[in-house]
């Protein structure tokens, strides 16, 4: 028997998206995937094993080679910066990347506020802005409203965190969608198995492209 192919999977909002593209593939996820405390989880015909990790982690597990493939959002592919082959756009988890702030944004204190440093640094940097990027972990849309920062560099999907707080979006820095990535050597020496998840998945993905 073949080792199986180690795939990375984001915990949280974009699981069950994955896991159901996954199946609409043809590809074996297990059944108890989405509600299980493991960790773990081999599929039935051990031709894949899922590692399930928080969406920050996943470009970590994948460039150690811990896993061989990974399943993660384009907007910590971009913070992350890590060494890795981009396979295919998954077409899920779709939202944008946005500069927001009030609808008169005025620079006070020169802060920006992002949970994205190194994605709203390269932005500032590209227009030749000088500000100074302050790092959140969340409830971002809070940093403008009480001082902390002019503007923030975040995440906006239905726009409703934005408009129940009085903010707008004033620049769309990239549109973001869940993307498949894959390990370097894995990718050379784990070819057959890698394609045949990708062919899979690629059949099944409405509007995602190769990358
Ligand atoms: N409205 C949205 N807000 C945030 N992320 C979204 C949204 N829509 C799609 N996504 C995608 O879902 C991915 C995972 O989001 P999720 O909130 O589960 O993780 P997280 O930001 O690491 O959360 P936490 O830090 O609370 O664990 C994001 O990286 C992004 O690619
Ligand atoms: O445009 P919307 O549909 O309102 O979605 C955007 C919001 O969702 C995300 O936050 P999340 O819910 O992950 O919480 P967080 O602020 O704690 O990261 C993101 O950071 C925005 O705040």
């Amino acid at each position: 028997m073949m080792e199986p192919l180690t795939i990375a999977l984001s915990k949280g909002r974009i699981l069950p998206q994955t896991v159901a593209l996954f199946r609409r593939a043809g590809l074996e996820v297990p059944e108890d995937l989405d509600e299980s405390r493991k960790l773990i989880l081999p599929s039935a015909d051990g031709r894949l094993q899922f590692i399930l990790a928080k969406p920050v982690d996943v470009p970590t597990y994948v460039e150690y080679g811990a896993a061989d493939l990974g399943v993660v959002g384009k907007d910590v592919l971009l913070e992350a910066r890590r060494n890795l082959y981009e396979l295919l756009d998954l077409g899920i988890g779709r939202c944008r990347m946005c500069l927001c702030g009030l609808p008169d944004l005025v620079w006070r204190t020169h802060r920006v506020a992002s949970k994205y440093p190194h994605i709203a640094a390269d932005y500032f940097r590209d227009q030749g802005k000088q500000v100074e990027v302050v790092y959140l972990n969340g409830s971002v849309e809070l940093a403008p409203l009480v001082g902390l920062a002019d503007a923030i560099v975040d995440l906006v999907e239905t726009g409703r965190t934005l408009k129940e707080n009085g903010l707008v979006i004033h620049e769309v820095i990239a549109p973001i969608t869940t993307r498949m990535v894959a390990n370097r050597m894995s990718f050379r020496l784990k070819g057959e198995a890698i394609d045949r998840v990708t062919q899979a998945l690629q059949r099944v993905v409405g509007g995602g492209d190769s990358c």
